[in-house]
């Protein structure tokens, strides 16, 4: 009998020792289902972010998307915002992530605003943009380089340009961190993954996905020269904030 739908996330539903969490083939493949299953109000984050964008760019604004993964958001964005004249640009190192997003921007005829590319957002050259976003991205980049990544962005961002950080979280009150992580894996449970594959998939990602507090967060995008910061959306361990370039 066949168990397993296709596209659905089952990655963690084997009895197999666990490896490390790396967005490959396996992974794309799955990619939107985990998320939609993983990050609590996912589309709804996009939502508001799409508010964000309308409200705050001027028209034929260039829109860059840091670890892009399947091309979800841009897609999402794209639609939502259909009567604006916006460019969006989606970047991302795992070429299988890239060729489900190339695919899906073709699928929904939007090659022509949409672009891909693929590469490092370490070690390349970000192109301008009035908004950057990085969602669930800064998480998987090294703590000690992620100052570096943000300070670049903040160079390349227009004056007046926007920076949107989606990033779970911990908490350094151990009480709450404990209860904000036991309530994610109800929220998981809740959409279907067993005890054992969320076991199995937090082993996965030890080390991999190193969260920081929504503090240290706040302060990392203020030292990369963000003034105005804000969290605009937080549920228990998830946060997405609004930071805002200065002027002048
Ligand atoms: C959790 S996923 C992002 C999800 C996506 N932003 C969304 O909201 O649908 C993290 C993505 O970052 C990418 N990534 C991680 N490190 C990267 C790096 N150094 N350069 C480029 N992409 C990276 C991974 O390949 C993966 O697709
Ligand atoms: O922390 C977890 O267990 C998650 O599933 C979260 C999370 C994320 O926040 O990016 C981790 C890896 C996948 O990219 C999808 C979701």
């Amino acid at each position: 009998m066949q168990k397993k739908q296709n596209n659905r996330d089952s990655l963690f539903d084997v009895e197999q020792i666990s490896e490390d969490f790396i967005f490959n083939e396996r992974v794309a493949q799955v990619f939107d289902d985990m998320l939609d299953r993983s990050i609590p109000f996912y589309r709804e984050v996009i939502h508001s972010i799409a508010r964000i964008l309308d409200t705050t760019l001027e028209d034929n604004s260039q829109i860059v998307d840091l670890g892009c993964a399947t091309g979800t958001t841009l897609l999402q964005l794209s639609s939502l915002l259909e009567k604006r004249d916006f460019q969006y640009t989606g970047i991302d190192n795992s070429s299988a992530m890239l060729d489900k997003a190339q695919l899906k921007a073709e699928l929904f005829s939007k090659q022509e605003c949409l672009k891909f590319i693929q590469g490092d957002i370490m070690n390349m050259e970000q192109p301008c943009a009035s908004a950057f976003i990085l969602n669930y991205t800064l998480q998987f980049i090294r703590p000690i380089n992620r100052e570096k990544l943000l300070k670049q962005i903040y160079t390349n961002l227009a004056p007046d340009g926007i920076c949107i950080l989606s990033e779970k979280i911990i908490s350094h009150h151990p009480n709450l961190n404990r209860k904000y992580i036991d309530m994610y894996h109800t929220f998981k449970k809740e959409r279907g993954y067993s005890e054992l594959e969320i076991a199995k998939k937090r082993e996965a990602l030890e080390n991999i996905l190193i969260p920081c507090s929504l503090e240290e967060n706040k302060a990392m995008l203020q030292s990369a020269g963000f003034v105005e910061v804000e969290p605009f959306f937080q549920w228990f361990n998830f946060v997405s904030f609004i930071a805002v370039k200065p002027l002048t």
